[in-house]
């Protein structure tokens, strides 16, 4: 009976557990995204700013939600680090790629990149949320910024690849991620714009194709 009943309660009060990486250029501040995320929402802080060094490999952190628990796995993003995203692709249930909004002349390698992960084959069905961080600094382009100027570089992408190779570059999948692409302005500095960007995550997990496959 005891068994029964302790089976019983721990069906109750499982938790699901989601894995979330973090992408994006070196410098975009996915570390300090995940100290912040810690700090909001654990009971042990997570390291101040300060004491934040670049990324050599990854960084994990969780935190707890309601019958939820996010796991996430914050990448480096030097340019060598970068071909090991990959590694990470298959057993995600969702991607934030962070854009360092104040940064503008690293704008267009920051969308190269972003190309390449939205085009993934492995994760064209998951969640994808861009964040353009740094919106505390006064130099930073806002969210509607953030997203025209990707619209505009991507625009500038297809009509070269159409020129030179007469070819189309998207898939339907692909341009209909684009079209419902979702962009949230956040300061992983000052942690505005984080809880909503959880709650962001915290429905679409829920809903992942990926969680139905596993
Ligand atoms: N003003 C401002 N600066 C920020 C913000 N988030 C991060 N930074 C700064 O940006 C720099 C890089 O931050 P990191 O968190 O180390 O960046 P990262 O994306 O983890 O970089 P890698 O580990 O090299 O991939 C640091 O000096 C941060 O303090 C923000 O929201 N606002
Ligand atoms: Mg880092």
């Amino acid at each position: 009976m005891y068994h029964l009943l302790k089976g019983f309660h721990e069906y109750l009060t499982r938790k699901e557990e989601f894995s979330v990486i973090i992408l994006g250029l070196d410098g975009a501040g996915k570390t300090t995204l995940l100290e912040k995320i810690k700090t909001l929402y654990n009971d042990t802080p997570g390291l101040s700013p300060d004491k934040i060094a670049p990324t050599v490999g990854q960084n994990m952190g969780k935190i707890t939600l309601p019958s939820t628990i996010l796991k996430f796995w914050d990448l480096g993003g030097q340019r060598g680090i970068r071909s090991i995203w990959h590694r990470y692709y298959d057993d995600c249930h969702a991607v934030v790629f962070v854009i360092d909004a104040e940064d503008r002349e690293r704008l267009s390698e920051g969308w190269e990149v972003f190309d390449s992960v939205l085009s993934a084959p492995q994760i064209l069905g998951v969640p994808l949320l861009l964040l353009a961080n740094k919106q505390d600094s006064p130099q930073s382009l806002s969210v509607e910024e953030i997203r025209n100027d990707y619209e505009e570089w991507h625009r500038r992408k297809a009509e070269s690849a159409r020129r030179s190779f007469g070819e189309e570059i998207d898939s339907q999948h692909r341009s209909e991620r684009i079209a419902s692409l979702d962009v949230m302005g956040v300061s992983a500095l000052e942690g505005t714009g984080v809880r909503a960007a959880i709650d962001w995550l915290f429905i679409r997990v829920q809903n992942s194709r990926r969680r139905d496959e596993s």
